[in-house]
């Protein structure tokens, strides 16, 4: 991987709005720069340190330079997102998502069972008796809070596909498993492993939550679905059509692939960079796999250019601080 031949000095600040707030994001931000095989979305939450970072930076750098590998298929299925809302809200997302399965928030406040468990009943509803329905808890629960909320919540659904990441350890995560009939999924354990390529999650889950923006690029998520060992879910991490499109990439370069994604995620976005045609909005719950990373539009881009100097100039040193980090971790990333 050669990052010489990108234009940073050139790159663009986003500020794109959310419909609804999610993981307490209000403005989805990030950065968006051209290399030689195309463009690259640089877009880690604002809380991620330098070190993290570098792996979002590597998977911008291997879209603008590298590309990615040949896909096994072209159409993903996904899952619609089903943020911390009301049950009527929650009806209307699905139907107007039009997807087979539904992932929906949960535990996203102390105190919220009673909620969690309306939205669920309003999901089901609003799939039908067909739909999948998975819930994902952010790694808020201890084992005990976690095994009564499943039970509850696979009661409500009507039977649910898999919870995913309960508790925040490996440890916690394979307790919960033991005590529940509900598949477990890990996500964060994965994500944000020190080492996502040794960590051992095959015990302590039944599925691998793969986004391979964190993880530094196609080639790496890969790989760490190899050592998983386990059926993958890829998900997206709130990116525009520029980055999602690596996640579609991975999604069509996975050997096997039973389970609906979560890249439906640019509907939770209030708009995109790319043009109308090219936005990987699902359609009937399915996404293309893109060959080429999906170039901005220059009248999208221009409307969601970040206005706010505060906000382009901690990008900006960001980039810098990020871009030397990755260069101390090249190795790793590699490996
Ligand atoms: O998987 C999905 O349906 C949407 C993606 C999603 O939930 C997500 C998006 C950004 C950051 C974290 C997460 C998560 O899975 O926890
Ligand atoms: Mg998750």
């Amino acid at each position: 991987m050669t990052s010489t031949e990108i234009d940073f000095d050139n790159a663009h600040v986003y500020a794109v709005p959310m419909r609804t707030r999610f993981r307490g994001i209000t403005v989805r931000e990030g950065m968006l720069f051209e290399g030689p095989a195309g463009w690259g979305e640089f877009c880690p939450f604002p809380e991620y340190d330098d070190h993290e970072s570098a792996a979002w930076l590597a998977t911008a750098i291997e879209q603008c330079t590298d590309g990615w590998p040949e896909p096994v298929r072209d159409r993903i299925p996904v899952n619609c997102t089903v943020p911390a809302v009301g049950p009527e809200r929650a009806k209307e997302i699905v139907a107007a998502a039009g997807c087979q399965t539904a992932k929906i928030k949960i535990a996203d406040h102390p105190g919220s069972s009673h909620e969690d468990l309306a939205r669920v009943r309003a999901v089901r509803e609003a799939l039908g008796p067909d739909g999948a329905i998975r819930v994902d808890a952010n790694a808020v629960w201890d084992v005990d809070t976690a095994v009564s909320q499943i039970r509850l919540l696979d009661a409500a659904a009507a039977g649910l596909e898999y919870v995913e990441q309960p508790c925040r350890t490996i440890e916690e995560l394979a307790a919960v498993r033991r005590q529940v009939t509900v598949p477990i999924a890990a996500d964060e354990s994965i994500r944000r492993a020190e080492d996502p390529l040794r960590v051992a999650v095959a015990g302590a889950a039944d599925i691998a939550v793969l986004k391979c923006t964190p993880l530094g690029g196609v080639r790496r998520a890969l790989r760490v679905a190899e050592s998983a060992g386990l059926p993958c879910v890829v998900s997206s991490a709130l990116e525009t059509s520029v980055g999602l499109g690596a996640q579609l990439a991975l999604a069509g370069a996975l050997p096997t692939l039973d389970l609906a994604c979560g890249l439906g995620t640019v509907s939770l976005l209030g708009g995109d960079v790319v043009d109308e045609a090219s936005s990987l909005r699902p359609v009937h719950g399915v996404l293309p796999v893109p060959r080429t990373p999906v170039a901005p539009d220059p009248t999208a881009l221009a409307e969601y250019e970040s206005t706010d100097p505060e906000r382009v100039r901690w990008w900006r040193d960001r980039l810098r601080r990020v871009r030397a980090a990755l260069a101390d971790r090249q190795a790793t990333l590699r490996d």
